[in-house]
């Protein structure tokens, strides 16, 4: 069995003058759950599009189990499923028959397809459905579908662009749960997003993805420790008030980091001091206290917000 899953070393991709993957380098185990997580732009979509061979490499090197993307597409597609970012399901088809045909491009017998069709089906609470036409389904079984249909083919490694996007929080949950299920298949996955708890609630491993480059790679709770710490404070402070709190709070805590209004603690610090004072000085209009999440990764990491759909996602 090969080490890796993926391997991209210095991969570089560009749309005529525009560098939208930059010279990045990332590795993915077997078995593991790799999200790759960042704002619109950020050259998610282009790098995994490199990973399926549906995009040439401009330079760099990319191996995906163990064959060359520039010179073994063909092995490579033939172990891979891939749920692009609109679905592009037969919709006159029904649900039974878009798996079946797809089988039949990978030279899967009808009788095999039928059955693998009905077991993915049936994974994916959808065998109630099967012969229902396409057009009729719902958005969250669509997207259902469309990952059962990746997975017609039995690969070694699946890969979802935006799984979940467009849909409601409840329809991607139930999306969520059949990915984590599937993990215990030992399947790869290899998942693009924009949604903070998509990546925290899947992934083992993140990278973030800002303008083409990778800012940093981890474990979504270790990327979280080490750039914000475990607590956040934000805080409404008028811009008036601003220099003179963050004066009294330079006093009061080593280090501390405050990035707009909002104050960054660690488990040290000593929190319920902090916010005595700021009462007292009446210099903060609201507070609310919350567990660090990526967003704040990402804007410790940037200095820009990821984007307001996130923060409620
Ligand atoms: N076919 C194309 N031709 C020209 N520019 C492109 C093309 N596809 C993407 N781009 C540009 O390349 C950059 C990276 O795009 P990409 O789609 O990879 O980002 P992304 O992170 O997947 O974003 P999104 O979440 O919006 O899909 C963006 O600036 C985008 O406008």
């Amino acid at each position: 069995m090969v080490k890796y899953a993926v391997e991209a070393k210095n991969l570089y991709k560009a749309y005529s003058d525009l560098t939208a993957v930059d010279h990045i380098d990332f590795a993915i185990s077997n078995g593991e759950y790799f999200g790759i997580l960042g704002p619109n732009g950020a050259g998610k979509t282009t790098t995994v599009a490199m990973v399926y061979c549906f995009m040439p490499v401009d330079s760099g090197i990319l191996r995906v189990l163990n064959y060359d993307a520039t010179t073994q597409p063909r092995d490579i597609k033939a172990r891979l499923g891939v749920v692009p970012q609109e679905n592009n399901l037969d919709l006159e088809l029904t649900v039974l028959e878009n798996l079946i045909v797809y089988a039949s491009y990978f030279g899967i017998h009808k009788a095999v397809a039928t059955g693998r069709a009905m077991e993915q089906l049936e994974f994916f609470g959808l065998s109630a459905k099967k012969d229902t036409e396409v057009e009729k389904l719902s958005g969250g079984m669509k997207r259902r579908l469309t990952i059962a249909r990746a997975l017609m083919n039995k690969p070694d490694v699946l890969i979802l662009d935006e799984p979940t996007t467009g849909l409601d929080p409840e329809a991607r949950h139930h999306i969520w749960q059949h990915l984590r299920h599937l993990k215990k298949t030992g399947l790869t996955l290899i998942l693009t997003t924009h949604y903070l708890e998509e990546a925290s609630q899947l992934c083992d491993r993140i990278i973030i993805m800002d303008e083409g480059k990778i800012l940093d790679e981890g474990r979504p709770g270790d990327l979280v420790s080490r750039h914000v710490g475990v607590l956040v404070y934000e805080a409404g402070i008028s811009k008036e008030n601003q220099p003179a709190l963050l004066a009294l709070l330079s006093k009061q805590i080593q280090g501390h980091l405050s990035i707009g209004d909002t104050l960054y603690l660690h488990p040290g610090d000593n929190a319920s001091e902090v916010l005595r004072s700021l009462q007292k000085h009446q210099q903060v209009e609201t507070l609310l206290q919350r567990p660090a999440n990526l967003e704040d990764v990402f804007l410790k990491l940037t200095g820009r917000r990821f984007g307001n759909e996130n923060a409620s996602s």
